[in-house]
């Protein structure tokens, strides 16, 4: 990639205009694409995005665009921040335009159909491309308003790792590099499930004890499951594992966590869900987290116990009596002990 070549963005949401921000101020020129011609336009006249990340102004390297394929044609470095349910649906027509471009997700969900990954439907829709991904402890909010943010790009290209690493790392915002492609993508889909349960607790006026005694056991529960899928539990103990966990399940900014408190208050999902109005993959990711720990049959009780209240009509309290309840385990080896 040359020093002149423009970067793309795909996605005008949050996360995709704070990373199109972040490498304008690295001097990169960037493609902005969204597919609404109208938000494309203001933001072009007033340089905000207002829905997405308000008061936030994007510098004047980010150029808004709407014509995929031409984006996808001028650019080699191409960060894909749409929501999981229009990944495929957005690329699969343009895959010509793929091979051998570098195609970094920063998306975290998984396909219900054969448990896929984002990166791994990249693969399928692109054979030819090189793919990575970018996941941590990033909320857009405080990616772009400066707070010191770390993330980590996994690829078995190194030279992909390399690239996005010095696109992306900068005054405020670090970089690190990860070959277990699989365990840092895994992990920022996981965690939003589990911010969902923090945000119900902490509507319920549950305190400090609850939410580290749940962060802590979604910890142990999620790197049982990724285990059991060939990750490595390391990559669990880094920042796109327990880092991201933590953030999301501490932090009102989080929209899995919003989700999760509307729910603690009362609302239904999907009162909760339009009240937010932006994406929360959390929910759901628990439906194809429960059918494939099932199909493992991996233990993951708090994931049932959200399911149960999201899918099943079963109450915050009954779930919580029947968690509690269950028998006391030993907490050493976290990763094979099967209890909550
Ligand atoms: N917001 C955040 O703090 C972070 C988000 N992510 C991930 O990034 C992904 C995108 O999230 P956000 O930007 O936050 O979502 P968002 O809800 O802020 O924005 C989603 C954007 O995608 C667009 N979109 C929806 N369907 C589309 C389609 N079919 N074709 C084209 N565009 C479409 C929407 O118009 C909107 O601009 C999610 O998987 C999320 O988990 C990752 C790290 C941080
Ligand atoms: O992934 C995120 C932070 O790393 C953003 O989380 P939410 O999607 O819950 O806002």
């Amino acid at each position: 990639m040359t020093e002149q070549q423009p970067i793309a963005v795909l996605g005008g949401g949050s996360f995709g205009t704070a990373i199109a921000n972040l490498l304008a101020e690295n001097g990169h020129s960037v493609r902005l694409w969204m597919r609404d011609a109208e938000q494309a336009e203001s933001i072009r006249t007033h340089r905000q995005n207002p829905r997405y990340l308000k008061g936030v102004t994007l510098l004047p390297g980010v150029c808004p665009v709407t014509d995929l394929g031409q984006t996808l044609a001028e650019c080699q470095l191409i960060f894909v921040a749409l929501p999981s349910s229009a990944l495929r649906q957005a690329l699969s027509p343009f895959a010509d335009h793929l091979s051998g471009k570098m195609l970094v997700s920063t998306t975290k969900g998984i396909e219900a159909q054969g448990f896929m990954l984002m990166s791994q439907i990249l693969e399928e829709i692109a054979p030819q491309a090189r793919i990575g991904v970018i996941s941590g402890p990033n909320l857009a909010r405080e990616v772009a308003e400066h707070a010191l943010t770390a993330t980590v790009v996994a690829s078995d290209d190194e030279a992909l790792c390399r690239c996005v690493q010095q696109a992306l790392h900068g005054r405020t915002f670090r970089v690190y590099a990860s070959s277990d492609r699989f365990g840092v993508e895994l992990g920022g889909a996981l965690k939003n499930v589990y911010a969902i349960m923090a945000g119900m607790a902490a509507a319920l006026g549950m305190g400090e004890n609850t939410r580290s005694m749940l962060i802590t056991r979604a910890l142990a529960e999620m790197t049982r499951f990724a285990v059991r899928l060939g990750a490595n539990p390391m990559t669990f103990l880094g920042l796109a594992g327990v880092g991201d966990l933590i953030v999301t399940c501490t932090s009102t900014k989080s929209r899995n966590f919003q989700v999760g408190h509307a729910l603690g208050e009362g609302l239904s999902l999907d009162e909760a869900v339009s009240r937010l109005g932006e994406v929360a993959e959390g929910v759901n990711t628990i439906k194809v987290l429960k059918t494939k720990a099932e199909e493992l049959q991996v233990y993951m009780p708090l994931v049932a116990g959200l399911h149960a209240i999201l899918y099943e009509g079963r109450t915050l309290d009954q779930v919580i009596a029947l968690l509690m309840r269950g028998e006391p385990k030993t907490d050493v080896d976290f990763i094979s002990t099967d209890g909550f």
